[in-house]
């Protein structure tokens, strides 16, 4: 399973004032472990505004976004250290990337940052994603981490997004505030009656509370990636959430991952057309990717990551999908071999013109 592990700072401090190092380490040997059975972990961490605290000794805090983005800056790169030293122990190598709401709202942007990290996964490195809070100013910011974990999710369609917390779940009403309130243990569908539990912002330290979780766990579920809300201090919690063991709250896929993709391609006016070849329209019937080598004619203008349509000998529309190279530079390799790319453009962004992941059938 490709699973997309979310932390909050509430489960890196484990409840002091600082990076609690022994859950880190307890962290990673659960990714370790789960890796070594064969799944791909991608981590979305919080913690970057904690760690500058602490790595600063504690100043007064003001809470302006201005002391935000330095603390983060500052702690950013204390959180990766200590990442990277973890992982190392367990012979993990790591990247660092940091997102922002307009690599998921600008299509060469997103494609770009897709790129990047199923790059990682193929290559075995673990990512670790936070948002930009150095340069996101609020107006571009996703704003916290649940949500930027479930764009990441579906960024990669992943097969489960866990998203660890403080709480044992989501609760019948803020478990901090009413004792009585109980686990609500499987969420078949996100309604009213569910916002309604969602409270307000959690602890000090953390975000969003539950209501970005719900938010995040809308988000997934309809794109077809089932959530899980559990306690980051419970025992193997993470190795056991994607074994399929119940615990803490697991919200069902609502929508599928195929029609998320289909609106994600669908959703522009596509003006760039593809002419292929025979060979190539079967190809891409087939489920294939479509190589330059198929591509007897670019029209229109587009740039990398937008829809362009893709059109058989006879004129028909085989199907459309998103395009990794610019127009004018896909007039360049038409016709070509995808070992020539490089020395044809100085560039090369893979071997296909359209991947077979970007492309819907019609
Ligand atoms: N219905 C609910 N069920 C469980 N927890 C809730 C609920 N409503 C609000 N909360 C609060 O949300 C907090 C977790 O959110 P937050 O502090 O932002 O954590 P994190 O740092 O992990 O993102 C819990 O500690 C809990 O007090
Ligand atoms: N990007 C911020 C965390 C934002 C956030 O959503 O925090 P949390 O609610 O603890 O997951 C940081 O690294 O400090």
């Amino acid at each position: 399973m490709r699973v997309v592990l979310k932390l909050g700072t509430s489960v890196l401090t484990a409840g002091t004032d600082r990076l609690h190092r022994p859950r880190l380490v307890e962290l990673t040997r659960q990714i370790s472990a789960l890796r070594a059975a064969g799944h791909t972990v991608v981590l979305v961490s919080s913690g970057a505004v904690l760690a500058g605290w602490e790595t600063l000794d504690f100043p007064p805090r003001t809470r302006t976004l201005a002391e935000k983005q330095l603390l983060a800056a500052v702690g950013q790169g204390t959180l990766m250290h200590t990442y990277a030293m973890l992982a190392e122990l367990y012979g993990i190598r790591v990247a660092q990337v940091l997102l922002t709401a307009d690599d998921f709202r600008d299509r060469t942007r997103y494609l770009n940052a897709r790129t990047t990290l199923l790059g990682c996964l193929e290559r075995g490195v673990l990512p670790i994603i936070n948002e930009n809070d150095a340069v996101a100013v609020e107006q571009i910011k996703v704003g916290d981490n649940d949500t930027l974990s479930a764009f990441v999710a579906n960024m990669l369609e992943a097969d489960l997004l866990v998203i660890l917390t403080d709480a044992p779940g989501l609760y019948t009403a803020d478990p901090r505030l009413n004792p009585q309130a109980t686990l609500i243990p499987e969420v078949a569908r996100i309604d009213a009656d569910i916002w309604a539990l969602a409270g307000g912002a959690g602890t000090h330290r953390g975000t969003g509370g539950m209501y970005t979780k719900i938010q995040a766990a809308e988000i997934a579920t309809r794109a077809g990636t089932p959530v899980v809300i559990a306690p980051g201090d419970a025992p193997d919690v993470f190795v056991r959430a994607v074994q399929g063991e119940s615990l803490g709250t697991r919200f069902q896929a609502s929508g599928s991952r195929l029609e998320a993709r289909k609106r994600w391609i669908l959703a522009e006016i596509a003006p760039g057309r593809l002419l292929l070849d025979d060979g190539a329209a079967q190809a891409l019937r087939g489920q294939g990717s479509l190589l330059p080598a198929g591509v007897r004619g670019v029209e229109g203008q587009f740039e990398r990551g937008h829809t362009v349509r893709l059109l058989a000998p006879d004129g028909a529309e085989v199907g459309r999908g998103l395009a990794r190279y610019r127009a004018d530079d896909l007039r360049r390799v038409q016709g070509h071999h995808s070992r020539d790319i490089a020395a044809l453009l100085g560039y090369d962004y893979g071997p296909e013109v359209v991947h077979r992941d970007d492309l819907i059938l019609l």
